[in-house]
C-alpha cells in the first residue's frame, strides 16, 4: 500500500537519512526503531505529508505523494490517513463529541460510532468536556476514539503509549492491532520492545540501507 523508494532527508547539511526503502502493506503493523535523533517521526511526517522529504518517493497505491498538490494533499490526509501523534492533533477548544463528529462525514451511524469509539478507550460519556479540560493520557485517548471512528487505510503513530499508564498502553496497542488486522497498515514510531514485538515487522531507521525484517 505504501512503498518508499530510495528517500533521503537533511536538514541543512545535515543527512538524517539517505535512500531509504521500505514496504507496508494493509493489514500489516510496522515498527520504526532506532535512537533518538534517528529521523523516526520526521520520516512519519513524511509519509503524513506534514513534511518534504529532500528526494526519493512515496507511492501510495501507485501515486507520489511527494508530489501532491494542496487539493489532493488534502483529500490525502481527509480519505487515507489516520494520526496518532504526541500532539494529539485535536481542536482545544472543542468537545471531545466534535473532535470525533469531524473525523467522519458519513452521517447515518455517526452518533453511535462515536459513542462506541468513547467506550471503547474508556472515556464513555465525557463526550460534552473540552479537550483542553482532559489530562494527556485523556487526549491521546479522544485521539485513538477519533481512528476508530474515521477508520483510515494509514495509521501513523508516534509513541502513542508514551503519555498512558499499562492497563491504557495496552488498549491503545489491542486497538492498533484490531484496526490493522481489519485491513489498516499501521506505522508506529517507537523506543518500545514491547510495542516492536507487537507488529509484524520493524525497521531501523537511521541504519542506511536497511531492510524490513521481522520482530
Ligand atoms: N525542522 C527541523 N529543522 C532542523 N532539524 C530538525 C527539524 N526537525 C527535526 N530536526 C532534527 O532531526 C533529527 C531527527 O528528529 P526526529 O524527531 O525525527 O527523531 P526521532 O528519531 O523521532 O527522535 P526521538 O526518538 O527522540 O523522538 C533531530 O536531531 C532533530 O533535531
Amino acid at each position: 500500500m505504501i512503498l518508499v523508494k530510495e528517500l533521503s532527508k537533511s536538514f541543512g547539511r545535515r543527512t538524517l537519512w539517505a535512500n531509504l526503502d521500505l514496504t507496508v502493506a494493509g493489514g500489516q503493523m510496522l515498527a520504526l526503531t532506532g535512537p533518538s535523533g534517528a529521523g523516526k517521526s520526521t520520516l512519519l511526517n513524511c509519509i503524513g505529508l506534514l513534511e518534504s522529504p529532500t528526494s526519493g518517493q512515496i507511492l501510495y497505491e501507485g501515486a507520489d505523494i511527494t508530489r501532491f498538490g494542496k487539493r489532493a494533499g488534502r483529500r490525502f490526509r481527509r480519505d487515507v490517513l489516520g494520526y496518532l501523534f504526541q500532539s494529539y492533533a485535536l481542536i482545544e477548544n472543542a468537545t471531545v463529541a466534535e473532535n470525533l463528529e469531524i473525523a467522519t462525514t458519513v452521517r447515518a451511524d455517526r452518533r453511535s460510532r462515536c459513542r462506541d469509539a468513547l467506550e471503547r478507550v474508556g472515556l464513555a460519556g465525557r463526550d460534552k468536556e473540552k479537550i483542553h479540560h482532559l489530562s494527556g493520557g485523556e487526549q491521546q485517548r479522544v485521539a485513538l476514539a477519533r481512528l476508530l471512528v474515521k477508520r483510515p487505510s494509514l495509521i501513523l503513530a508516534d509513541e502513542p503509549t508514551a503519555a498512558l499508564d499499562t492497563a491504557n498502553a495496552a488498549m491503545v496497542l489491542d486497538t492498533l492491532r484490531e484496526m490493522s488486522d481489519a485491513g489498516s497498515a499501521v506505522i508506529i514510531a517507537t523506543h518500545s520492545e514491547h510495542i516492536r514485538g507487537r507488529c509484524d515487522a520493524a525497521f531501523e531507521v537511521g541504519a542506511v540501507g536497511t531492510a524490513v525484517t521481522g520482530p
